[in-house]
């Protein structure tokens, strides 16, 4: 069973699919505590949550007729039996599958997958206070569908972006997104960044939800 806070139906403000309708998963609970987090009350140890089968879950996302599902939380791969559950949702060739991912998990066995979904792993900067928890094995096991995303919280962190992005060649392995941490940093700052160390291969992208909703909203 899958401890899970909420699902709903918005239009991804994230990742490869962003402005596409997606189904949203959110699992209960995280092992990081990011300076930042915009969902920490869905990793409260009281907090409320379903118990859900992995059948239970694709007939809710069933019944919405939406097909990209983007699975999150919390960090949905510390849900017990994650692997059965990604597993189970690969072999529907109508869905389009992406999970959120913080970099501290270990992404190894899902290359097992046939059709394995895609993956969005963060890697933490520094004024997330959590970079010392990142899994630097993870690199080897990322693929070129997949996104590394930096989500950045100051200058600092985008040249530390910089230079895990120069050192481990992530253009070369897999997409790679700088993202700002909401109303923390100038965006036109971001791109002054981008244009003077020629950051080609890389793209930047803001949260659509948090300008259509705003940064506190719920369930979009
Ligand atoms: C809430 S997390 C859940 C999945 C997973 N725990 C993770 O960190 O990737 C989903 C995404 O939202 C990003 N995020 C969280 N708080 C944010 C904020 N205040 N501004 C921008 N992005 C944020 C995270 O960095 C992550 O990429
Ligand atoms: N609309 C919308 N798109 C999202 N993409 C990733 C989200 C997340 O919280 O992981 C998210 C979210 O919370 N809302
Ligand atoms: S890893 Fe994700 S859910 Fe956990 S605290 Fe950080 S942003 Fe929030
Ligand atoms: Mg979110």
């Amino acid at each position: 069973m899958y401890k899970v806070v909420e699902k709903f139906v918005s239009i991804n403000g994230e990742g490869r699919r962003a402005g596409q309708l997606a189904v949203f998963i959110r699992f209960a609970n995280c092992n990081l505590d990011c300076s930042y987090c915009d969902t920490a009350w869905a990793n409260e140890d009281d907090v409320a949550y379903t118990l859900m089968t992995k059948e239970e879950i694709v007939e809710a996302i069933k019944a919405t007729d939406v097909k990209n599902v983007t699975l999150t939380g919390g960090e949905p791969l510390l849900q017990d039996e994650i692997f059965e559950l990604i597993d189970y949702l690969s072999k529907d060739q109508e869905l389009f599958i992406e999970i959120e991912t913080n970099g501290s998990v270990s992404i190894k066995e899902f290359s097992k997958i046939t059709n394995r979904p895609l993956f969005t792993m963060d890697y933490k900067l520094p004024s997330s206070n959590m970079e010392e928890k990142m899994l630097i094995d993870n690199f080897h096991h990322i693929k070129k569908q997949d996104i590394v995303k930096f989500v950045v919280g100051s200058s600092s962190d985008l040249e530390r972006a910089r230079d895990i992005i120069d050192q481990y060649q992530l253009t070369k392995k897999s997409n790679v997104y700088i993202s700002p941490v909401y109303g923390k940093i100038d965006l036109d700052a971001m791109v002054e960044f981008m244009k003077k160390y020629k950051m080609n291969e890389v793209t930047m992208q803001v949260q659509l939800h948090k300008i259509i909703w705003g940064a506190e909203a719920k369930g979009v």
